[in-house]
């Protein structure tokens, strides 16, 4: 049969809204054989590279794999949590609590999270939604920065699993809030409450707050991609409300990935630069992570931390992600509000699911 078989949904919980949080997807345990499989499925992913297909199998199966797999299986033991993988759990904890806030403002949605690979897919999530007779699913990345690697890929699978389905829900896509107020009031935020506990900088001095994004191949950028410009754009409005001067932050791309030339400056170079150059402290945010993960807690919070020092720095401050702080699920739940207008949620007797 071309399409799948629709669930019978008791009339009772039709017509039901709920919001789909995606993330990118993380490996279910820390294990090389896990990672291997996580990195076939990332990997292969035409929107995350874009090199022909049978070329780019051959040296992702015979080199990229065996060796990346054991390597980023060591890293990601580096930060395990025991409930599993800091992407994961950051992820769970932001449906929770965006659920509860939405409810409590009088939304009855429901609030579930779903990712591009692995486990709990989004293809996955629409069936599990579907069954439980939601109708209409608000699709929010929880990528800020529009990227076709990220952004369009969750979409592609969204749209393609909807493909199989005969009764198919209605679709909603957010695609980025890189300017939008209330994620860059979060952000403020993020930064203002661990300068509270661990002190302001002191930017006269020479110390220096780094906002350093995930990179991508350059060559996507001049093809067209938004997702420079959108950093750019975070980037600058944060430093204006944390009334920063040009000279006080500086904007790097993080995770370099291939031979290709990535955006740049590069996060560890700068970091390296600036401890050799004598800055004795430097902060660093990834205001692009909303969740923190491998690329956050180990490249950021464990190897930069050691670039730094050894090229001469002093004190180095890895600022956590929003993750399920509160001022972020206000801005999550503004964002969503205003992407639900015209559904029919409001409910004032408050909570379902
Ligand atoms: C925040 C947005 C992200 C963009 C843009 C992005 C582009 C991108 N990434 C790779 C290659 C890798 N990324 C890896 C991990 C990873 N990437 C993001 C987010 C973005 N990637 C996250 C949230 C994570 C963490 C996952 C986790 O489990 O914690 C990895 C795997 C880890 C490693 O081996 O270093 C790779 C590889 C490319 C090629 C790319 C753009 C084309
Ligand atoms: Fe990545
Ligand atoms: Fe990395």
């Amino acid at each position: 049969m071309h399409f799948e078989l629709e669930p019978q949904i008791h009339p009772s919980h039709a017509s039901r809204v709920a919001v789909l949080l995606i993330n990118l997807g993380t490996p279910d345990r820390p294990t090389p054989r896990s990672v291997r499989r996580y990195l076939a499925e990332f990997l292969s992913d035409p929107r995350v590279i874009e090199i022909p297909a049978l070329i780019w199998q051959l040296i992702l199966r015979l080199i990229i794999l065996p060796l990346r797999g054991r390597a980023a299986a060591a890293k990601y033991r580096s930060i395990w949590l025991s409930e599993g993988s800091p992407l994961r759990v950051y992820t769970a904890q932001q449906a929770q609590a965006l659920q509860q806030q939405l409810n409590a403002q009088g939304y009855a949605v429901s609030v579930e999270y779903a990712m591009r690979y692995g486990s709990r897919n989004i293809h996955e999530m629409l069936t599990q939604l579907k069954r439980s007779g939601v109708e209409r699913v608000l699709l929010l990345p929880m990528y800020p920065q529009y990227c076709a690697a990220t952004t369009a890929s969750a979409f592609d699978m969204a749209f393609t699993a909807l493909q199989r389905m005969r009764n198919q829900p209605e679709l909603r896509t957010i695609r980025h809030y890189a300017d939008f107020m209330p994620y860059l009031d979060a952000l403020a935020a993020q930064v203002r409450a661990h300068w509270a506990v661990h002190g302001l900088p002191d930017f006269a001095s020479g110390s220096r707050l780094l906002l350093s994004f995930h990179g991508v191949p350059k060559r996507i950028i001049d093809l067209g991609d938004p997702y420079y410009m959108h950093c750019q754009l975070t980037a600058t409005l944060l430093a204006q409300r944390l009334n920063l001067s040009d000279a006080e932050y500086r904007i790097t791309f993080q995770s370099r990935f291939g031979r290709a030339e990535w955006l740049r400056p590069d996060t560890a170079i700068v970091l390296k630069e600036l401890g050799a150059a004598g800055v004795k402290r430097v902060d660093v945010l990834c205001p692009g992570f909303t969740a923190d993960c491998l690329e956050t807690l180990e490249e950021i919070g464990i190897e930069g931390r050691a670039i730094f020092l050894q090229a001469g720095g002093e004190t180095y401050h890895y600022i956590p992600c929003l993750n399920a702080a509160p001022w972020f699920i206000d801005g999550l739940a503004d964002l969503v509000r205003l992407h639900l207008q015209g559904w029919p949620v409001q409910n004032s007797s408050g909570a379902i699911s």
